[in-house]
Formats: C-alpha cells, structure tokens, sequence
C-alpha cells in the first residue's frame, strides 16, 4: 500500500488483504500516529535551530522506516534500525525510493547504541522505552525522542507493571494521561541521572493511547542533580480529589486530606514534578508546522495548547469535578474565565477537552465556580 505522509511517500504492508506492497507483510505501519510522527518532523527543524551541531539520527525501532524516511527528508544523516529482518529490507527500499539518503541495518538497537554515538535517538517500541533506555542515555548526544504505548502500566491501572518497569509508585487517578506521562519522564530522568547526563524535557504530550516526550541532554553532573530536586511525590485525595506535590526524594504523605480530613490519601512516585515542556520551545515547533502534515491544524492546536498549559503537575477534569459535587458542567472557557476572574491561574490541558491546570485548590474551585450552576 502507498502511503503519503508529511511530504514523504512509502509503500507499508497492505493491512487490508495481507498482501505485502513492501516486502514482509507483517511490518508494523500504524496511521494513526501520524500526528505524533508530524510533531517529531516539527520537533526536528526546530531543534536544528536549537542545536545546528545535530546531524546524525537514529530510527531505533525502524518498522517501515516512515520515521527514518522523514528525518532524511529534513536533511539528518539517518540510520534506520530493527530486529525484523523484512523491516529492514522495507525501511531500505523507502529511504532509497526517497532519495534523501540513510542506511537501514539489521541491528539490536540497544547494541547498535553501544557501538556507535546519534545525535538524536527516536525510540517508538511496542509498549514500554524502558529496556532501552539506558543504551539511549550513555551514548545519546543532543535529543532523545520516546514513545510509550503501554499507558495501563504508566498511569497505574496495572500497577505493579508500572512500579516493576518505571522504579515508582505510580497511581490511577482521573489525571491519568498526565501520571503516564510524568511517570515516564521521571523514570528517563534517573536512568540519564545514572550516567551523570540531565535529560531536560522539552516537548511532552500524552493521549490515552500513548506518551511522548522530547529530552534535551546536558553533560552537566549538577545539572542532573538539579533535575532530580524536581522529582517527588503526588498525594491524591480520594474522596474530595485534593491533591499535594512534594519535590522530595523520600515521600511524607499527609496524615489526612488537608482539605476533607479523609484518611483515603493515594501516593505516587517518585515521578517528574517539573515542567513538561518549554513554552518557547513548543512556540518555535508549532511554527514548524507546514500545510503538507497530514494533520497540520491538530499538531498546531495541541501546540498551542502546549505553550502555554501551566506546568501544575497534575491536571483536573471539569467534568469530574462538577459530578462529584452534583452540578452541570459550563463551557470549557466559561469555566477557566471564572477562575481567572477570581484571580486564580487556569488553562486548559492538553490532555482532553475537558481537562485544565489551575493554581487554586479543589476547594478554591469549588466556590470560584459555584454560580455557574445557580440550581446546585
Ligand atoms: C512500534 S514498531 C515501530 C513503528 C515505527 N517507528 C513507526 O513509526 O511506524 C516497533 C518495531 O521495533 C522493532 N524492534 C523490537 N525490538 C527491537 C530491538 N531490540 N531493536 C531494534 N528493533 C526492535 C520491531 O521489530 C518493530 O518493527
């Protein structure tokens, strides 16, 4: 089957009848991910801005190479890698059909990663990055990029996946993209942490389906240091949903709920409490965006939203809230409006539609939004 994404064109397994347009037939080709995929594009021509110095690109789980074929095109020396002898020779035959260069090998990436040094190293596994990630942070120059498809483990639906892959507590609560997302950021920033490397996130984004996230790499000891101060804890309330941050690398959970005095109190991490992305740097990527992205006006929406979601570190969903305390649900910035007026901080998340950060408590929000539904 052609596929034309981004500018590029390839030819990937037709799902449709089985029969293979490329070579093996059961080369993994999902459509779906185009917007993560356009972002990287993006991601990349902004970071060659960032850091000219950036040329070599590692395509580490290569599949049909659609990655790999896309880097090429932005002008980066790309090496295409996989275990599955077909989707090297399919990932080959696109970067050739391209024309942009790049050599696809037959290779373990995390031995591929040992041998030699990329510049950027995109990791896009089936399920969790983890067994790949230290390879990743010991020979990575400049960026690595990171798929986690394995959200149930991330967010603590399955949890004891999540606390044997991710080295933390992670737990389900109704921010549960966001937990996903801040617990595999904090799991990166460690194992770079191991190899006395900083991993500064710059460009995170999560869906139900999956976690994305864009690491700047420092050399700096005490950089990695600093990062660390940033991880920590999450104390959730479970009955008025309540929740506490404690940048901490040993947790002292609250007794009770400062704000209901339950004694149902989760506790999750230690997982990434700082920034998940650089506003500037999600400014600069979404003017990277160009008409040819199959999904240019999601890619720019999600990245705006981006450039200037607070950096709270957990999320609330209106929805939630207004069931929870018996009201109507109001209009997304009608809500947000409300609480600016009361002089709180709010933005949405990029979460979902009905997700948003705000510097007020539970409580706070509760009395800011009251008159929104007079009959409550
Ligand atoms: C989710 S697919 C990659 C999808 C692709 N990046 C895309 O955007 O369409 C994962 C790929 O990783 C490959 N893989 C699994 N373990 C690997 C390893 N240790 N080294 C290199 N490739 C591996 C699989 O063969 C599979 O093709």
């Amino acid at each position: 089957m052609h596929v034309s994404e981004g500018g590029v064109e390839i030819e990937v397994p037709d799902a449709r009848d089985g029969a293979s347009a490329g070579t093996g037939d059961d080369v993994f080709y999902n459509p779906t991910q185009e917007l993560n995929r356009d972002i990287t594009a993006a991601v990349l021509r902004a970071f060659r801005e960032r850091e000219p110095r950036a040329e070599s690109y590692l395509d580490a789980m290569a599949a049909s190479g659609i990655r790999g074929v896309r880097a090429a095109a932005e002008g980066y020396d790309v090496t295409c890698a996989d275990l599955d002898a077909d989707a090297v020779e399919l990932a080959q035959s696109n970067l050739d059909r391209a024309g942009n260069g790049g050599e696809a090998v037959h290779r373990n990436a995390n031995a591929l990663m040992y041998d030699e040094v990329f510049d950027v190293v995109d990791l896009d596994p089936f399920g969790t990055p983890m067994p790949f990630a230290d390879p990743t942070f010991a020979n990575t120059r400049d960026l690595v990029c990171v798929t986690a498809t394995d959200t149930a483990p991330l967010c603590g639906a399955h949890q004891k996946s999540g606390i044997r892959k991710y080295g933390c507590l992670p737990q389900n609560t109704d921010y549960h993209p966001e937990m996903g997302l801040r617990t595999l950021l904090g799991a990166m920033v460690r194992t770079a942490a191991r190899y006395d490397k900083a991993a500064v996130p710059i460009l995170s984004h999560a869906t139900r389906h999956y976690a994305r996230a864009y690491l700047e790499l420092d050399e700096r000891a005490t950089k990695a240091d600093e990062l660390l101060e940033s991880t920590g804890f999450v104390y959730h309330c479970e009955d008025c949903l309540h929740r506490e941050a404690e940048r901490s690398l040993v947790a002292h959970p609250p007794e009770a709920c400062a704000n209901c005095d339950s004694t149902r109190i989760l506790e999750a991490g230690p997982i990434w409490l700082g920034p998940v992305s650089e506003p500037a740097f999600a400014g600069a990527v979404r003017d990277e965006v160009t008409e040819d992205f199959g999904t240019a006006k999601r890619a720019r929406k999600l990245l705006d939203t981006l450039a200037v979601e607070l950096d709270t570190p957990t999320h609330f969903d209106q929805h939630r809230l207004c069931k929870l305390w018996g009201r109507s649900a109001s209009k997304m910035e009608t809500f947000l409006e409300t609480l600016r007026d009361a002089g709180y901080d709010a933005t949405p998340a990029h979460y979902h539609g009905t997700a948003f950060k705000t510097d007020a408590t539970v409580a706070e929000i509760r009395e800011v939004t009251a008159a929104l539904d007079p009959e409550a």
